[in-house]
Formats: structure tokens, C-alpha cells, sequence
């Protein structure tokens, strides 16, 4: 087979990444993609043309060929015609002289036969056979491990973060509230489910919808962590797409585009819309304000978008930030049925909070009341032996009763959220005030309005000048020079403030700032965000507007200034989640600058007596607010009033504890186990620990990369520096003329970010393997072996078999039947055997032909014994298949079927899709076949 790449409609080409889709059939093609379909799964697959990885079939004389017709032909010469191969040959069943033009080939051929290749003097040495026979092994063991997909994400193995990616990347269309606290990870448990999703071929179109600010971020880190390339959508790349016609949207499988971009075009939005894809992820969704009567634009778009696309995952830390109200319309997002009327929503709720009390005494290791008892037994009807011969002081006893719960509760399966509180390692944070003295020209202008001095320099009159005047502007001038040396993050609501800050710090110090705001376009913030990152040369401060609050990672500094403080509670928690996030090193220092007596101190003093919301996260800050909020109101109108601060405070403190208790006591103790996988994970993350522990991989890429002519050289104890060869076949994407850094090690992964992660998830890995198996080097072998006691001549055959089935990728067959590779011996005498050659020796072509020719006869009548052998061990493969199917799938359908008659939750769609995924699979494991991948002949020999 030759390598050419050139597409017109009606050619052959096949996968190097997906081997199992068999044979496609180019069905579309412009300068820019190429549509394949593959008759053999059904699938079709957009490819760009320039880096598509495709190999064309072109069959050379000596090979034989399948037409669609049935009949085979031994090709004896090719020609090609405005771009069309044709093979000229003699029909092996008529010999009857023919010519099959490549658009009739059969899709389901069996190519280039090993025994045949072997005849025809088309072997290669013997390292080659074992490398397929390995890549193989190593694709089975890879398809069937429950590692898959997790195994290549560069992150520290965290276990909240695993429980959430592996409960809801393993189900079909996760639709899913991922809802942790600021910055606990959620971008990272969206990358690995996607990641999986994507892997295990449950989705392959992906929608990632993000505020504007957050789009180059989104688009780093799943490159980075999970090694997926998303394409930004914006008006330029749609508005040149447009120009080639078609929709733009159908262009890329995995894209990323801004909330603002989708709502502020409805062309494009249309687009999107009309595009298929599996799965949708919503950033910062507490953006999706509703109301019965008046749902936002935002809420309205991404509703549709959520009622056609099958998979949906929406991230917020802070779900209650619109209100209540709006946490529930973001659930009916996800199930429009079950989320239909708020009233009953809330009785729901207050019936989970009755249970996870009830459950309590269990999850604290005590025994459970009767009137406990009572409480739990309506959410165990189906299963009721769970509760009555329940022992409490068997813990397997009391877990199965647990996970039962766990599975039931209301929105168990659908809303995930983990607090600080259930994870250590949080660094402290501290608030640092610094009382100012309000200055006359901002008391006379604001006479009889106190509570617009929360944001003195927004008054019309003063725009422009503010910040000649405003004594904060000379704190925080020397609050940067007191920090010499130390990042500082600046957060302020308005950009216009930002901007002026950033001027009056420039131009009266000339410390090196940098500023984002909503005003600048994504590059220009992704340059000033990048500019502050900088260690060395970068800009000591970042100022940024509120948008500068929301899911950045600016961790490395632990030092925040609020040069004004948000009027909602969330926000003030996004603004810190900014530095308290995963990856905090140091304790954070919280800086407010304030005027003294003015409402800028009863802000302060709210937030920080009332809701104690600076130094610790504050859950309760929404629904406080709710109750306060006109006592709030006439508090900053009257600064002075010591009686109404009191009274504001205290009834703040009140009721924060209150809400406080109830979260404490209520349905969060049941989410958070659910959501923190404490007790279910731990084994799981071991066997990820196993896995980076195990030398395995590098073992086997070593010598793959070795055999295939990549150079490697050790760049330091833990990574290496690959270089293409002159001496290799074809290229492997990722590995760069100049030299590409790889290592094997998580923990260096983690450090250099430069340095590739090999791992068995890694796309270089597998291209590596895929291109092995889609070229025929190694089809056929020969080789000699030296043993005294056999006479020379004597031969061994080795056959490696792989049995396989064919089913869209959805139905992931490859869970029960991957392609299971076969590897049989046997010796000239037809007796099976163990093969344990060392030292085979390769021989010189003319050699290894004439022995070929010699020995063929007698290695024909083996072929057949070794074709039965192999049959047997394949019926095996197939039966256990078929039973470890029917029995894995049956248990779900049944606990899916349980479970729904009391979660609400579980669709009806996912019930449905597990039966007709059972029928299928069942049908596609019956029709599996054997298919003789690689032969190698080995010759006994006394020198
Ligand atoms: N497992 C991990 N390994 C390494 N870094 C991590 C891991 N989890 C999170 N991080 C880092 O911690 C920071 C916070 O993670 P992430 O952005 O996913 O949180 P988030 O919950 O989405 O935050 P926000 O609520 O602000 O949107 C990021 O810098 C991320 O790269």
C-alpha cells in the first residue's frame, strides 16, 4: 500500500486514528474539509484536509482485492485516472480478466492477508511482527480499561474531581449541574468528562459556551490538561467561513464560542443551533437569569440550544446568585419535565431535607430512631429490606442503604457540589482593612445621597478627575510600593475605574501595571491577564473590572485589593475565588480601602460582622440578602445611624447562623457525599497511582518509537527529546523537526508545561499505535532461530488473529468486545506451541525468499490448523463477550428501571437508550469475525 494524499469524491481512504471504522468512502470534499463516510459503522467523520489522518488505500500488484460484488482479484497492475485508482487483474474464482475501479471496492475487504504477503515475498524482519503483535495488545488492554480517559489528564489526581468526571462522564448524555465552590475545579471536571465522552466515543461534537473573558482560558486549559484542540468561533472565523458557504458550525467538531458572540448575532446563533451536536457545556450559567415571566435572552438561546443537544453540562460556583428562582430554571435546563413548577420543586426539596436529617445518625456512625426510620423508609419502597434488616453497626450494610439514598435523592444525579468544607488543604484568608478619610469634595456632592459614595467616583461631574483627588488613589499607590516585588490583584466593578486607577498608578510611580476590562477586545485582556502572569518583567498589578472576577486563574498572587466591595454576596466570593482557588500556596491577604463612617463601611462591616464572608466562603450570602435587603438599603442611607448598623448586623448574624444550621442539618450532607465520592473513589485513584507508577508504557513506546525511527534522547532524568529520523515511514504527528519534550511522569508533566504527558491516553501514543496497524509493515516476517536438538529447516508459524465487531462508536461495543488480538504457534508438525524464540535473527532478502519457496508447501498445510486454533480461542472470546455484556447491561437496565420509580431524574431517554444499546450490541457481538492480522515464519537453524 502506498501513501497519497489528494481527495475526490468516491475514493477509498481508511482511519489511522479510528482502525475499527473500516473502510470509508470520500462523499465530500472543498479546499478546506473532507467528509468520509464509513459504510462498514455507519459513521461519517469531518476531516480538514491538510492535516487529516487518513491513509488512501492503494493496493499494489501481488495484493488481492475485494469487490462489492463479492468476487476477489489478485492484482496484477494499477492504473489511475483523474484521480481514481484502478486494479487490473484476474478473478480468482473465473480467472477471468478484469479491472475494479477503487469506488467499488468492497467496504468490509479484508486487507492485505498476511499468508499472501508472506508468498509474495512481502515480509519485513521480525521485530516488525512483534511490534504489531504488541500495539495490538496494547490497544485491547487500553479499550478495556476503566482508566480510559482519565489516564492523560495533566492534573493532580484530586479526589472530588475524579468521583464527579467518572460518575458523569460514563453516561450517555450527561445532563448535569456542576456547581462547586469558586474554584474548586469545575473547569477541570468539565475537561475530564468531556475527555471521556470523547475517548469512549460517546460524543464527538462539542459546544463550549463561555463569557467572552473566559474564552482564551477555556481554550489553554483543555488543550493543556486534557490535550483537546477546540476552535474559537467569533465573528471573523464565521464571517470567512460564511464566504465558502454552508454552515460554519459544521466545519469543526469541538468548538468554543462566547455567550455574548451567540446572543448579540442571531444569524450565527441559528447556525449553531442547526448544527448536531452531542454535547453542550455552559460556563458561569448563574449568567441564565429566568423568571416565569420574564426569562433572559441569554436563558432563552441557550434553552433552545439545551432542548436539542443530548448532552448538556452547566458549571456555576455560585447557583443561587440570581436567586433561587433561577437555581431552578438552570435544573429545568437539564430535565424540562421534572423541573417544570417551582412550587413543587420547593416541597421537594423540603422532603430531601427530611431525609438527609434522618439519615444523619448513619453518616455520624450512630443508630437510627424510629422516627428516622420512618422518615427514610417512602425513599426505600422499592428495596425496603434495606432499611428493615438493616444492622447499623455493619458499615457494607449501612453504605448500601446510602448509596441507595444517594442514587434516589432528588437531584443526586443531576447537580453536583462540593464545598471547602469537605476538602482540606485551603489556605487561610485574612482581611486587612484601611479606613480613609472621606474628602470634602466628594461629602459635598453627595449631600443627601450617602449611599452613592459606595462608588464616589462614578458622579457625572468628577469622571474625569477623580483620581487626582481621591486619597485611595495615594493609598494604593503606596500600598504597591510597601509590596515591592508581590502580585497584586486590583478588582473594582466599573472598567472606567479601572482605567483610571491603572493611569494614576502609571503615571504618579511608574509601577508596571496591567489592566482588563470589558471595554478591551479578548486578545488585548488575554495579553494584559498574561503581562500580570508574567514573573519576570510582568506588571506587578493587575487592575480589573468585576469581569475580572469570574473564573480566571490568578492563584499565583495572594495578595487582593477590593478597591470597592460588590453589592451581592456571590460576586464578593468570586472576586476572592480569584486567589483562593486550587493551586493557592500562601495564606491570602484580603485588602479593603474604605471611608470611614460613609456606606462603604457599612458595607464592610455587613459582609465582614455580619456574613463573616471575607475569611470564609459564605453559602448563605444570597438568601441573607433576600431578607435584609431593604434593611440593607436604609442602612447604607444612613451610615450614621448607629442603631440601624446594630440592627442590620445583627439580624444579618442571625440569620447567617440560621441558614448556616439548616445547610448544616439539610439535604447538603446528602449532596456533598454524593458530590465528594468520599468512600467510593479512593480505589479508583489508587489504580490511577498504579497506572503512573507502572513503567510499562515507556517500556513499550520506547521500542515502538525505536522500531519506527524516532530518535530519543535523554533531555533529564524524567523526560526526553524526540526527533523524526530520515529513516521513518511517515511522519507522527507531534513530534516536531526541532525536537518535542515528552515525559512519562505525572509530576514533571505538572511542573514543565512544555514537556508533553505521555500516557496511554495521549494522542501521540495512539497515532503511534494506529499507524503501525494501518501500515503493513509487519503483515508478514520471517526470521531464523537457532536450536541444536531440531533439525535445521524445521519451521514454527505464528499467527497474531484479532477478533472484532463493528458498531457505532456510541454503543461502545469496544467495553465488552475491543479488537482482542490472538496469538497462536505452531510448529512444522502442526502442534500447537508456546512460541519463546530469543534472539531471532533477521535474514537477507534473497534468503528469505528462497527459504519462503521452499518451505511453502508444507507451511500451507499449517496455515489451516493455525486458522482453527484460532477460531476456537475466538468463539471463546466472542461467548464471554456476549455474556459479560448481557450481564453488565441487564443490572443497570434493572437498577436504572428500580431507581426511576423513585428518582424522577433518571429520563426515560436513558432507559430507553441502554434497551436498544443491549439489542445491538448483542447483534453486533453474533456477527463478530476473526480476521488473520499477521504472519511470521521462523526457521530452526544450527549456525
Ligand atoms: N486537579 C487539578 N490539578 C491541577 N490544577 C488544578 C486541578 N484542579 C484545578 N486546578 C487549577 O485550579 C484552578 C481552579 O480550577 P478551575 O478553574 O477548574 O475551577 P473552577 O471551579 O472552574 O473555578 P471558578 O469557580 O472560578 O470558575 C485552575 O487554575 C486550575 O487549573
Amino acid at each position: 500500500m502506498r501513501v497519497i494524499m489528494s481527495f475526490s469524491p468516491g475514493q477509498r481512504w481508511l482511519s489511522d486514528t479510528e482502525v475499527d471504522l473500516g473502510l470509508g468512502t470520500v462523499i465530500d470534499v472543498n479546499h478546506r474539509n473532507v467528509t468520509i463516510l464509513f459504510p462498514a459503522t455507519g459513521e461519517s467523520r469531518v476531516y480538514a484536509t491538510q492535516t487529516a489522518p487518513l491513509t488512501r488505500l492503494a493496493l499494489e500488484p501481488g495484493e488481492s482485492v475485494k469487490s462489492h460484488e463479492g468476487w476477489q482479484m489478485q492484482i496484477a497492475s494499477v492504473s489511475e485516472k483523474q484521480g481514481y485508482l484502478t486494479y487490473h487483474g484476474q478473478r480468482e474464482d473465473t480467472g477471468e480478466t478484469v479491472e475494479l475501479v477503487e469506488t467499488f471496492v468492497d467496504h468490509h475487504m479484508q486487507l492485505n492477508q498476511p499468508h499472501k504477503r508472506l508468498f509474495n515475498a512481502q515480509f519485513d524482519g521480525p521485530k516488525w511482527f512483534d511490534l504489531r503483535s504488541d500495539c495490538w495488545q496494547a490497544q485491547h488492554q487500553y479499550q478495556r480499561s476503566e482508566l480510559r480517559g482519565f489516564l492523560g489528564a495533566r492534573v493532580d489526581l484530586i479526589p472530588h474531581q475524579l468521583h464527579i468526571a467518572s460518575q458523569v462522564g460514563q453516561r450517555y448524555a450527561p445532563r448535569v449541574l456542576l456547581s462547586d465552590e469558586v474554584g474548586l475545579g469545575k473547569t477541570i471536571e468539565a475537561a475530564m468528562i468531556i475527555h471521556q465522552q470523547i475517548q469512549s466515543g460517546r460524543a464527538s461534537r462539542v459546544l463550549i459556551i463561555v463569557p467572552s473573558s473566559l474564552m482564551h482560558q477555556w481554550l489553554v486549559e483543555m488543550l493543556r490538561r486534557v490535550n483537546l484542540s477546540f476552535s474559537i468561533f467569533d465573528e471573523e472565523r464565521c464571517q470567512s467561513m460564511l464566504e465558502e458557504g454552508g454552515n460554519p458550525f459544521d466545519s469543526e467538531q469541538l468548538v468554543l464560542c462566547s455567550l455574548e458572540f451567540l446572543a448579540e448575532n442571531n444569524g450565527y446563533f441559528q447556525q449553531a443551533l442547526e448544527s448536531e451536536w452531542d454535547l453542550m457545556v455552559v460556563d458561569e450559567a448563574h449568567h441564565l437569569s429566568w423568571s416565569v415571566d420574564a426569562p433572559s435572552d441569554e436563558y432563552v438561546l441557550i434553552e433552545q440550544l439545551a432542548q436539542k443537544i443530548k448532552g448538556v453540562l452547566l458549571l456555576t460556583a455560585t447557583p443561587e446568585q440570581l436567586g433561587h428562582e433561577s437555581h431552578f430554571a438552570r435544573l429545568r435546563l437539564l430535565d424540562a419535565d421534572r423541573f417544570h413548577d417551582y412550587q413543587q420543586f420547593l416541597q421537594q426539596e423540603e422532603q430531601y431535607a427530611a431525609l438527609a436529617q434522618a439519615i444523619t445518625p448513619l453518616l455520624n456512625g450512630e443508630q437510627l430512631s424510629e422516627q428516622d426510620k420512618q422518615a427514610i423508609a417512602p425513599f426505600v419502597s422499592t428495596e425496603p429490606e434495606l432499611l428493615d434488616t438493616l444492622d447499623s453497626s455493619n458499615q457494607a450494610q449501612c453504605d448500601k442503604l446510602i448509596a441507595h439514598l444517594l442514587d434516589c435523592h432528588g437531584t443526586g444525579r443531576l447537580l453536583f457540589r462540593n464545598s471547602r468544607a469537605g476538602i482540606s488543604g485551603f489556605p487561610k484568608r485574612q482581611l486587612i482593612t484601611h479606613a480613609l478619610t472621606l474628602p470634602d469634595f466628594y461629602r459635598d456632592r453627595y449631600e443627601g445621597m450617602p449611599e452613592n459614595l459606595l462608588v464616589p467616583e462614578r458622579h457625572p461631574l468628577l469622571l474625569d478627575t477623580w483620581h487626582k483627588f481621591d486619597p485611595r488613589v495615594d493609598w494604593f499607590i503606596e500600598f504597591l510600593q510597601q509590596h515591592k516585588g508581590q502580585k497584586i490583584l486590583t478588582i473594582c466593578t466599573h472598567a472606567a475605574t479601572a482605567i483610571k486607577l491603572a493611569e494614576a498608578v502609571r503615571v504618579n510611580s511608574g509601577i508596571r501595571t496591567s489592566v482588563f476590562h470589558e471595554g478591551m477586545s479578548i486578545v488585548e485582556r488575554d495579553k494584559g491577564a498574561a503581562y500580570f502572569a508574567q514573573q519576570e518583567d510582568g506588571a506587578q498589578v493587575l487592575i480589573c473590572s468585576e469581569i475580572g472576577s469570574e473564573g480566571r486563574n490568578f492563584q499565583f498572587a495572594h495578595h487582593l485589593v477590593l478597591f470597592d466591595l460588590p453589592e451581592v454576596p456571590d460576586l464578593l466570593e468570586q472576586r476572592i475565588g480569584r486567589l483562593d482557588r486550587i493551586g493557592q500556596k500562601s495564606d491570602i491577604e484580603i485588602h479593603v480601602p474604605y471611608f470611614a463612617d460613609t456606606a462603604q463601611q457599612v458595607l464592610l462591616n455587613w459582609y465582614h460582622q455580619g456574613l463573616h464572608a471575607f475569611e470564609h466562603t459564605c453559602p448563605t450570602g444570597s438568601a441573607v440578602l433576600e431578607q435584609v435587603r431593604t434593611q440593607l438599603t436604609q442602612a447604607l442611607q444612613a451610615p450614621d445611624d448607629s442603631e440601624i448598623q446594630q440592627q442590620l448586623i445583627s439580624s444579618t448574624a442571625e440569620l447567617h447562623q440560621s441558614f448556616k444550621q439548616q445547610l448544616e442539618q439539610g439535604r447538603d450532607k446528602l449532596l456533598e457525599i454524593n458530590s465528594s465520592g468520599k468512600g467510593r473513589i479512593e480505589s479508583f485513584i489508587e489504580k490511577l497511582r498504579d497506572a503512573d507508577e507502572s513503567v510499562e508504557l515507556e517500556k513499550f513506546m520506547t521500542n515502538l518509537l525505536d522500531v519506527i525511527g524516532v530518535l530519543q534522547d535523554e533531555n533529564d532524568e524524567t523526560s526526553y527529546i524526540l526527533k523524526p529520523t530520515e529513516a521513518m515511514h511517515h511522519s507522527l504527528p507531534g513530534v516536531d523537526e526541532e525536537g518535542t519534550m515528552v515525559t512519562y511522569e505525572r509530576e514533571t508533566a505538572l511542573k514543565f508545561e512544555q514537556i508533553q504527558f505521555l500516557n496511554w491516553d495521549h494522542p501521540m501514543v495512539q497515532y503511534a499505535q494506529d499507524s503501525v496497524l494501518a501500515d503493513v509493515k509487519g503483515k508478514a516476517s520471517i526470521a531464523v532461530h537457532q536450536n541444536t536438538q531440531l533439525p535445521v529447516g524445521y519451521f514454527w508459524l505464528e499467527g497474531v488473529f484479532v477478533v472484532s465487531a463493528k458498531a457505532p462508536k456510541s454503543m461502545q461495543l469496544q467495553r465488552f468486545l475491543p479488537a482482542t488480538p490472538i496469538r497462536i504457534c505452531v510448529d512444522a508438525k502442526g502442534q500447537a506451541c508456546e512460541p519463546a524464540f530469543k534472539d531471532l535473527i533477521k535474514l537477507k532478502f534473497k534468503t528469505a525468499k528462497a527459504l519462503v519457496s521452499a518451505l511453502a508447501p508444507q507451511v500451507e498445510k499449517q496455515l489451516p490448523v493455525l486458522e482453527a486454533l484460532a477460531q476456537k480461542s475466538a468463539d471463546k472470546v466472542i461467548k464471554q463477550a456476549q455474556k459479560s455484556m448481557q450481564e453488565l447491561l441487564s443490572e443497570e437496565l434493572h437498577r436504572m428501571r428500580t431507581l426511576q420509580k423513585q428518582n424522577p431524574s433518571i429520563r426515560d431517554e436513558e432507559i430507553e437508550h441502554l434497551e436498544t444499546q443491549i439489542k445491538a450490541l448483542s447483534q453486533s457481538i453474533s456477527g463478530a469475525d476473526l480476521q488473520f492480522e499477521a504472519v511470521r515464519l521462523v526457521v530452526n537453524t544450527h549456525q
